[in-house]
């Protein structure tokens, strides 16, 4: 966070007292190697953004992987380079830099056929969430002189409770 703070022409400890409490979480998740043929249009994760600051992702370099959508609206795959991580933009820093950076549209797909059995793919997911109470609003500077802030302000647990509860899916009746 303090080299977006640099990144944004501010101040390195500029976002110091917003994550000196941080509610971060750390996800594992297994994709195993499909057994049957998926279904049409059927993908191993759906296609989101993350809700926090930024995302440090490591995962495994497999047939049926991760994909983010670039500025043109296409899917293009992610390389996995060896001894690196790959991170996101997450939706927090979106809304604080007022879309002047997006959050990272991203997905994960399914393994071609013939390649089913050995897709086995293991991920390390660690979501950086600013402290529950920090509040998080455009940047003075991301907004243009008589315009509106793209997102009203929220608090980083506000925004995280209010997509879990979006995206939660109902238990079978
Ligand atoms: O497994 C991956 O590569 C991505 C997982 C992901 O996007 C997530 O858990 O939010
Ligand atoms: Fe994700």
């Amino acid at each position: 966070m303090a080299m977006f703070a640099l990144a944004l022409d501010l101040p390195e400890d500029f976002f110091a007292d917003t994550i000196d409490r941080h509610i971060s979480r750390l996800r594992v998740r297994n994709y195993p190697a499909p057994t049957v043929p998926p279904k049409p249009g059927q993908l191993r994760a759906g296609a989101h953004c993350d809700y926090g600051s930024l995302t440090i992702l490591r995962t495994k370099d497999k047939p049926g992987g991760l994909q983010v959508m670039n500025t043109e609206g296409e899917w293009r795959d992610v390389p996995i380079v060896p001894d690196c991580f790959i991170v996101n933009i997450g939706e927090l820093m979106a809304r604080w830099t007022n879309d002047t950076w997006k959050a990272t549209l991203h997905r994960v797909v399914n393994p071609p056929q013939e390649k089913a059995a050995i897709s086995r793919r293991l991920s390390l997911i660690f979501f950086h969430n600013p402290n529950y109470d920090a509040p998080v609003a455009a940047l003075p500077r991301t907004v243009r002189p008589g315009e509106a802030p793209k997102y009203p302000p929220t608090t980083s647990g506000e925004h995280l409770r209010a997509q879990f509860v979006r995206t939660q899916v109902a238990p079978a009746a």
